[in-house]
């Protein structure tokens, strides 16, 4: 048998599989998935099989045999290779690159895998565990109780099979540690001896001598879960040295056991039961249930405005998939993934939850990712790449704020979790439930080319756009029939729209009152405060109740301009304004890293009126000082969160009401849910309103239609105070009003317009090299072999077939910011609409203009359907 192996070298020269033999020791350990170390221009690399074959396409004598094997038991299923697969093709990236992000970065180094009987093994109840004990495999383990796996490789060959499967129903216990790594914590744990009855009678006959020794003794037999030995001397009031004692004569028994970091132990979540539904609740908890146990994949868009319960339809919805013994995935935006989110899913599964995010060390976050690969636990909740999580079968997939542009990953490969996750679930038969407030206009597109005529709610009709994501085709694995007529035949093309209209028991949508700031400055007031919104600080403060501030901060200056001259600090090295930073006075590049000392004077024109605009919210906190005195302010920006934690103790704290302002970015926008914040104040609703990015619009009214839902989630009557420069702008208008269809027809008129997504979908190349001439240069070769292979691929322009098949390709043209890190940046913008295979002709394209070492001349970095267009 040989094996066909993805190298570790991220480039597309070699972005294809070769050829390897498989060593006879290694038959049947070597899998789709297993990750290996092979010869390679003459050094060993890293490698992952993807897939296992009779013969090999070159002459047997030239085939190498694979060097070694990093891991016995393959960190990768088959199904999730196909997925890499899917990626690398969709987003144009090398397949390795889409390998590697499903992995845990702490399993890069050769993995050890000792493997021991477990404790239900040991019962004796092999029969249930499907154990043929006389297996020589199985006495040897018995034997020796823990025993290497590459050691079993060694002496059983042929055994592949029946350990891993035993591995599998838990009949071995795999004990990982990661060579040169990262080594899995080990602990020395105290069990019950290993007869008990002999030890009863022993301690029955005993003298009073060694009454401590005894004592544990007998602690472990009446309670005889394993405990480390460290907890059971300080639970005994024994040293460590007299349970060995005990353990010596046989009375118990002391083992090496490994430690899973648990970043969530010891926090004790309170358990929650189901809450009786709404109706509204009901009626969507109905339709997903159905799905699930129709087990055919389908993607639902949730449209529930804040605060209407979507997180508790989420949690029976798992319950649900849990009981078919399926696993569920909930992606939830990084920033939001705060405790409370946590707590609210440990609340109701408990230890079966696992959760991967970026604020776990890299072991911690390996030790989730086994936790999940082995079993232990069922529902996964994290941040993007948790829709990698290695789940066997998985059931549900819920994205939580599916709008949030987070969702894309800036890095190659620069993948979507939500189309990601619709592949994955098209893969498992699972349903896919995207939950928004303010759903992105694709998701919507998608979800109304699927409605027809059933009408359920006064939504916009976006008809002529291309459904944009293509979520549909239910349960081709499954091969069964459609069942449901009409609405299986409509959830073909997109997904299915379920509303919450309303929030839990009534409670109303807060006021939102628009100032105009003009006014203000008109009328004397020249604070970043409005007559209004100070006055309703004040209230707040007198009552005892709390308020959140939000700056908008995308595109808010923090740069620092000469009053007299305009001279403002550019980043050597990129076409871009330095950023200040107050505490260390330094003026800093966001792309490359360049800092230097703030000036003191300006260096063009030596003027002493040179000025620094500190972070946005550094200002808003000293003029709440202020204003209100003694005001208590918890400020949560990128300055301040920077520390592992610091996130969740701000939010704890202002949750315990030790401070009266909550003022923060984007991040205190998101999913925060607290009984007595009954103000939320907006100091500049536009400062992110004209950026160059056809998505401003939207993600404006995304933000203050999050921010708002922020106020009077319970008893408490809560409002909104949104202070703005453009009050007749739709997208601050339809935030004002909670109507998200006014906002959606009237942005749809304007990517109608513009040819912009979701009525076309979007490739970027941008190419960057030292040499400026050299970029536009082979800008200019792509561009015209794209356009001559679309020509031949009978693939037109958008202005001249009827616009519903099409490719445009624009550019190349500088990029936003033309040069980072010294380097020049074009860019090549691919607009297309219908099946036109454009991701296939660039990465053609691509290898037509790469030299003889298959690479281009220049830097060519591909996005499909970008979130950020710099
Ligand atoms: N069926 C129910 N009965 C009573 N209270 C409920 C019910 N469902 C949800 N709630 C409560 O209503 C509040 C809002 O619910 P939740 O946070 O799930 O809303 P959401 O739709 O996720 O909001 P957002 O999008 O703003 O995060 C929570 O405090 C929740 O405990
Ligand atoms: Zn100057
Ligand atoms: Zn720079």
């Amino acid at each position: 048998m040989i094996a066909r192996v993805i190298v570790d070298v991220p480039s597309r020269a070699t972005d294809r599989p070769f050829d390897y033999a498989i060593p006879a020791d290694m038959e049947g350990w070597v899998e789709v998935g297993s990750r290996v170390g092979v010869p390679f221009g003459g050094r060993v690399l890293q490698g992952f099989v993807v897939g296992i074959a009779p013969f090999a396409d070159i002459d047997a004598k030239r085939l190498k045999p694979i060097a070694e094997l990093l891991d016995h038991i393959p960190p990768l299923s088959p199904d999730l290779v196909e997925l890499a697969q899917w990626i690398g093709d969709k987003y144009c990236c090398p397949l390795t690159t889409a390998l590697q992000a499903m992995i845990p970065s702490a399993l890069k180094g050769k993995a050890d895998s000792v493997v021991s009987l477990s404790e239900d093994a040991k019962e004796e109840d092999a029969g249930q565990l499907q154990l043929d004990v006389a297996e020589p495999w199985f006495q040897y383990i018995r034997q020796h109780g823990e025993v290497r796996l590459a050691l079993l490789q060694e002496r059983f060959p042929g055994a592949a099979a029946g350990i891993k499967a035993a591995i599998r129903r838990g009949a071995l216990t795999e004990e990982v540690s990661i060579r040169d790594r990262l080594k899995v914590r080990k602990v020395l744990t105290v069990f019950p001896p290993d007869n008990p009855d002999a030890v009863r009678a022993e301690l029955a006959a005993a003298t009073p001598r060694a009454a401590k020794q005894q004592e544990a003794a007998r602690y472990m037999l009446a309670n005889p879960t394993p405990i480390a030995l460290a907890a059971l001397a300080q639970e005994l009031g024994a040293t460590t040295g007299t349970i060995r004692g005990a353990a010596e004569k046989g009375w118990l028994s002391i083992r090496e056991t490994e430690q899973r970091r648990d970043p969530y132990a010891g926090r004790g979540f309170k358990r929650t039961e189901p809450l009786p539904l709404t109706e509204g609740q009901q009626t969507v908890f109905g339709e997903l249930a159905e799905a699930l146990d129709n087990e055919a994949s389908r993607v639902f868009l949730l449209h529930g405005v804040t605060g209407s319960g979507k997180t508790e339809v989420y949690l029976q919805a798992i319950a649900r998939c849990l009981l078919a013994e399926r696993q569920a995935i909930v992606l939830v935006p990084e920033i939001a993934l705060t405790p409370q989110m946590v707590e609210r899913f440990k609340g109701r599964f408990g230890d079966s939850v696992a959760v991967l995010h970026s604020r776990l060390s890299s072991g911690e976050r390996y030790d989730e990712w086994r936790k999940i690969r082995e079993g232990r636990a069922e529902v996964a909740v994290g941040a993007r790449s948790a829709v990698f999580a290695p789940f066997r079968r998985v059931g549900l997939i819920i994205i939580d704020e599916e709008h949030e542009s987070s969702y894309k990953q800036e890095e190659s490969p620069k993948y979507h979790a939500r189309d990601v996750a619709v592949q994955r679930a098209r893969q498992h038969g699972a349903i896919v439930v995207l939950g928004s407030a303010t759903p992105s206009l694709e998701s919507f597109a998608a979800a109304s080319a699927s409605r027809g005529q059933a009408d359920r709610a006064a939504y916009a009709s976006p008809s002529g756009h291309t459904g944009q994501t293509d979520y549909g085709s239910p349960a081709v694995r499954t091969g069964q029939p459609d069942q449901a007529g009409d609405r299986s035949a409509a959830a073909k093309r997109g997904a299915a729209l379920l509303p919450m209209p309303d929030r839990v028991a009534g409670r109303p949508l807060p006021k939102v009152h628009l100032v105009d700031m003009r006014d203000e400055l008109k009328g004397g007031n020249r604070s970043m405060f409005s007559r209004q919104l100070h006055e309703a600080l004040l209230q707040r403060l007198e009552r005892g109740e709390q308020s959140v501030l939000l700056l908008n901060r995308r595109g808010y200056s923090t740069f620092v301009m000469c009053r007299s001259c305009g001279y403002t600090a550019q980043c050597p090295h990129c076409d871009i304004s330095l950023t200040y930073h107050q505490k260390s006075r330094a003026l800093r590049c966001h792309y490359c890293g360049h800092a230097e000392q703030a000036p003191e004077k300006c260096p063009s024109c030596e003027s002493e009126h040179i000025r620094f605009f500190g972070t946005g919210t550094q200002r808003v906190e000293e003029e709440l000082a202020k204003l209100f005195p003694g005001i208590r302010v918890i400020r949560m920006d990128v300055d301040t969160t920077t520390e592992k934690g610091s996130h969740e103790k701000w939010l704890t704290m202002f949750g315990e009401r030790q401070a009266d302002v909550l003022l923060g970015t984007q991040m205190v926008a998101k999913g925060l849910d607290f009984p007595y914040v009954t103000l939320v104040g907006v100091i500049a609703a536009d400062t992110s309103l004209h950026l160059p990015d056809f998505r401003a619009a939207e993600k404006t009214f995304q933000l203050l239609t999050q921010v708002a839902g922020r106020a009077g989630r319970h008893e408490l009557p809560g409002e909104v105070i949104v202070q703005t420069y453009n009050p007749e702008h739709y997208a601050i208008i339809s935030a004002q009003h909670h109507d998200y269809s006014a906002f959606v027809q009237e942005e749809l008129k304007h990517r109608r317009f513009m040819a912009y997504p979701p009525f076309c979908r979007l490739i970027l190349v941008t190419l960057s090299h030292e040499q400026l001439a050299l970029v536009v240069s082979e800008g200019e070769k792509l561009a015209a072999t794209l356009r001559d292979l679309a020509r031949a691929a009978g693939i037109r322009g958008s202005d001249e077939g009827d616009g519903s098949r099409f490719i445009d390709i624009l550019g190349p043209v500088a990029s936003p910011i033309p040069r980072m890190k010294d380097r020049y940046r074009f860019q090549c913008m691919i607009k297309y609409r219908g099946s036109t295979g454009a991701a296939e002709l660039l990465k053609q394209a691509i290898s037509l203009v790469s030299g003889s070492n298959g690479q281009p001349a220049v830097t060519m970095s591909v996005d499909v359907d970008p979130q950020v267009i710099l």
